[in-house]
């Protein structure tokens, strides 16, 4: 009797074990299936409850930011946004993000970045800030209006025209050694890398005429303590911070560090920031200059304006020099000998141009920016060698103002994520004619030139703008010319299309070999 209430005893208890496995399995699967439940409103929500469900666009894009920096980790941004343009042309939008849209529409070019537009700069640019860890914002990376007005007020004019005329020699300096460089080359000489060689060439001048003082890389003839390489890497992981701006919230903590791609951002923006600090403090020191480089014109502003320009303000201006001014110069550079010497009808009338304004005194052993500027086969090749390959291969995103807009016939609500990519801008045969993906400078001769200086992006456009635009354009005006003069370029390896290009932020190219045989003045 005992025996057999034992077992009804440990039967009963078994079934109740059974019970309750059971109902912990169904509410597991319960709370699993709830949880995908809500996950999967959650995204429906996202996709479909917002003006922006009508945008064509990758189905992934819609649901998560991830689609974007996926696209970005594949090394060709831009090149995934002209494409899907092209897929969805009509719309002139395509959604690549839950939040976010590209725009094609010439006309939206005005609405968002023209003068006084109430978009503003979106959360994309502050991981960018020059100030590092102090959070200080650069001209570049202030996402505020005011904050932005206000740094510009202060530096645009070391920025201008007439001030940059001065740095002429400044330039001539790297330019004389980027010839001499060359002349190693020629004669059998090896061929010459010039992926590397300009990019060393734009630090340098960055150098010279930001606090006079050269990298050395044109001297060294390589990239000392893997500065560049630094900066690279800066490039990559400040771009996925950038698209995704939370890990900028937790840059601080310990752990960052070992994140991928994104650990070590601070540490290697350390190494241009150190940079600058360096210069700055040995000319604190009482390091003599005898020119007026950007520099000392800031320590005039500085002296000016008591208490509006202190000395965080001063490094991060000239850390943003260093970082905006440098690669996108040396990439306009590579694309304009690129496709200069890949087109040989093209090259042959740039070199007839040249020369013929040699021979006519039109233009100096040491050509000016204005000499330059005189020429128009040489303004209409450096144009359209820009406008095929601009070195930003970025949006750039700003926020739909206050009380939404309408962009391309499709409403966009307030805060919703906009911009327009300048590789996509320049695809528009509406305005860059039927050819527009080829390469021929004459259409900024014989085309309709205001047209597409109106929509033309590799600077930026409107308020934010290039503020090195002069810079940029007196190194490429002195140098282009005096490399054409002197040298003879060839492909070293045109089989394998002559350069190979990965963008982050810049579209920047790589492996551009060339053979560089010496020109009968
Ligand atoms: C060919 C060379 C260059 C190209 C293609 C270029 C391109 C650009 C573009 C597209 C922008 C606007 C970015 C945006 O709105 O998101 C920009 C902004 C800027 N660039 Fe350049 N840049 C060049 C050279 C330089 C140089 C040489 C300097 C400095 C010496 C410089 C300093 C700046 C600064 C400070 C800004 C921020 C302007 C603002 O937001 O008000 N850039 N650049």
């Amino acid at each position: 009797m005992e025996t057999g209430t034992e077992s009804d005893r440990v039967h009963a208890l078994s079934l109740v074990s059974q019970f309750g496995e059971r109902m912990t399995a169904i509410l597991s699967a319960n709370i699993l299936l709830s949880a995908f439940l809500v996950f999967l409103c959650y995204l429906l929500h996202v996709r479909y409850n917002t003006a922006l469900r009508a945008v064509p666009g990758p189905l992934l894009a819609s649901f998560t930011r991830l689609w974007k920096v996926k696209t970005i980790l594949t090394a060709r941004q831009e090149l995934v946004l002209l494409e899907l343009h092209r897929k969805h042309g009509k719309s002139h939008l395509v959604r690549i993000g839950p939040n976010e849209i590209s725009v094609s529409d010439p006309g939206a070019l005005k609405v968002i970045y023209g003068a006084g537009t109430k978009f503003t700069k979106t959360s994309w640019y502050p991981s960018w800030s020059m100030g590092g860890q102090s959070g200080k914002y650069d001209v570049f990376s202030d996402p505020t209006t005011e904050g932005h007005a206000a740094s510009k007020r202060m530096v645009s004019h070391s920025y201008s025209m007439a001030a940059v005329n001065e740095l002429d020699l400044f330039v001539q300096r790297p330019v004389d050694r980027l010839l001499q460089r060359f002349g190693e080359h020629t004669d059998g000489g090896t061929p010459m890398n010039l992926a590397d060689w300009l990019q060393w060439f734009a630090f340098d001048v960055i150098g010279e005429v930001s606090f006079s003082k050269q990298f050395g890389f044109l001297d060294a003839g390589k990239d000392i303590d893997d500065t560049l390489k630094a900066i690279d890497e800066t490039l990559w992981s400040g771009i996925v911070i950038a698209e995704l701006p939370e890990l900028d919230r937790i840059r601080k903590s310990s752990l960052f560090k070992y994140l991928p791609v994104v650990g070590g951002y601070d540490q290697r923006l350390n190494i241009i920031i150190g940079q600058a600090q360096q210069v700055l403090s040995e000319r604190r020191r009482g390091r003599e200059v005898d020119r007026r480089d950007l520099l000392s014109r800031f320590f005039q502003v500085q002296r000016e304006n008591p208490g509006k320009f202190d000395d965080l303000d001063l490094q991060v201006t000239i850390t943003v020099n260093i970082f905006a001014g440098s690669d996108t110069t040396s990439i306009a550079l590579r694309a304009i000998l690129y496709y200069a010497i890949t087109n040989p009808r093209c090259y042959d009338k740039l070199l007839l141009e040249l020369d013929e304004a040699v021979r006519s005194g039109r233009i100096s052993k040491q050509t000016t920016l204005a000499e330059a500027q005189s020429l128009p086969y040489l303004q209409a090749c450096i144009k359209e060698a820009m406008r095929l390959h601009p070195s930003l291969g970025t949006q750039h995103t700003r926020y739909v103002p206050e009380g939404g807009v309408v962009l391309a016939g499709t409403y966009l609500p307030a805060r919703t994520t906009v911009g327009i990519n300048s590789w996509v801008m320049h695809s528009q045969t509406a305005i860059f004619g039927p050819d527009a993906d080829q390469y021929r400078p004459e259409r900024w001769i014989d085309g309709d030139k205001s047209l597409m200086d109106r929509h033309f992006m590799s600077f930026g456009y409107g308020a934010h703008m290039c503020l090195g635009k002069n810079i940029a354009l007196l190194e490429i005006n002195k140098v282009i010319p005096q490399i054409l003069l002197h040298y003879h370029l060839r492909l070293a390896h045109p089989e394998d299309g002559g350069w190979s290009c990965t963008s982050h932020t810049f579209v920047q190219q790589r492996k551009f070999h060339v053979i560089v045989e010496r020109r009968k003045q």
